[in-house]
């Protein structure tokens, strides 16, 4: 089957277009954080306990996007402060956000979408894209996901992973050197002098919006297992309206039971 006709295929049956119920609108999770703070791991956890980590994309009732995947492209000068660690990738502005409110549109119009590749090696973004196909559950992590009202007024329900900054920086120090192809003199400086400030003025006033805050991200099985509870009761709404059902039955019988108790 040629590319196109798997995307529309999927599309379809995720959509609803085939059964005539029309597009489904999916459920929208928003998930911000500081650097570091476990967010692609609170939703990794989050996609390995519902199954949804090891199945073919297009098959996905649960997919997760990155706002990392929308940094917008820098000109020459900026590129090459980019380089030194001087460029202010935790503002605002860094993000291509015209994209990201594209993006939200289409996915909760049950559209697939095309997400960039980006490179943190060259701080650009690639020729490549990835396929996003419609889904019932859609995680967006980052970590401005709830600056922009905009933004986060699409969001059915709001986290924010709340882990402890030394921690976020050793973290940082971590995987930038091994996965970023930075030195450590790099990431102290950038950390300082823009990443700290930056998480303090935009990210973290936004706590103040989050439904659910998660302390020590992943660490937090608790917290963890509570939220695939409730993706899994979205998941099954048939299940979970008639567990209110029954629920609803006991209580009336239970009133009734205890009225013909009662001496008349
Ligand atoms: N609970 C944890 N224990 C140990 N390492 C962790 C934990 N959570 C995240 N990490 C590691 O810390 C780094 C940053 O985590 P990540 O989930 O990518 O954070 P974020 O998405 O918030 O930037 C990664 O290398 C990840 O493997
Ligand atoms: N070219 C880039 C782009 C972003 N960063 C840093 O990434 C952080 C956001 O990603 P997390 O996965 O850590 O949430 C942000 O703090 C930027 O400083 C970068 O270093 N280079």
């Amino acid at each position: 089957m040629s590319t196109h006709k798997t995307e529309e295929l999927a599309h379809r049956l995720h959509s609803g277009v085939s059964n005539g119920f029309g597009p489904k609108t999916p459920f929208l999770i928003g998930v911000a954080g500081g650097t570091a703070s476990g967010k692609s791991t609170v939703c990794k956890r989050i996609m390995e306990k519902l199954g949804q980590d090891d199945i073919e994309h297009s098959q996905r009732r649960v997919v997760c996007i990155s706002q990392d995947s929308f940094y917008r492209p820098l000109n020459a000068e900026e590129s090459s402060r980019a380089l030194k660690g001087l460029f202010n990738f935790d503002h605002p502005d860094a993000f291509d956000n015209e994209l990201i409110l594209k993006t939200l549109q289409q996915i909760l119009e049950g559209k697939i979408c095309k997400i960039p590749n980006y490179d943190f090696v060259t701080n650009s973004r690639l020729e490549s894209t990835t396929t996003v196909y419609p889904a019932d559950v859609v995680l967006f992590e980052g970590i401005l996901m709830f600056y922009q009202p905009e933004i986060r007024t699409h969001f059915h329900m709001k986290l924010f992973v709340d882990s402890d900054a030394d921690t976020r920086l050793a973290r940082r120090v971590m995987r930038d050197t091994r996965e970023r192809a930075r030195n450590l003199e790099h990431v102290l400086n950038q950390y300082t002098n823009l990443v700290k400030p930056a998480f303090e003025e935009f990210c973290l006033p936004t706590k103040k919006f989050a439904d659910v805050i998660i302390p020590r991200g992943a660490e937090n099985t608790v917290a963890i297992d509570l939220i695939v509870q409730h993706i899994r009761d979205i998941l099954r709404p048939g299940q979970a309206l008639e567990e209110e059902q029954n629920q609803q039955n006991k209580r009336t019988r239970h009133n009734s039971d205890n009225f013909f108790k009662r001496p008349h």
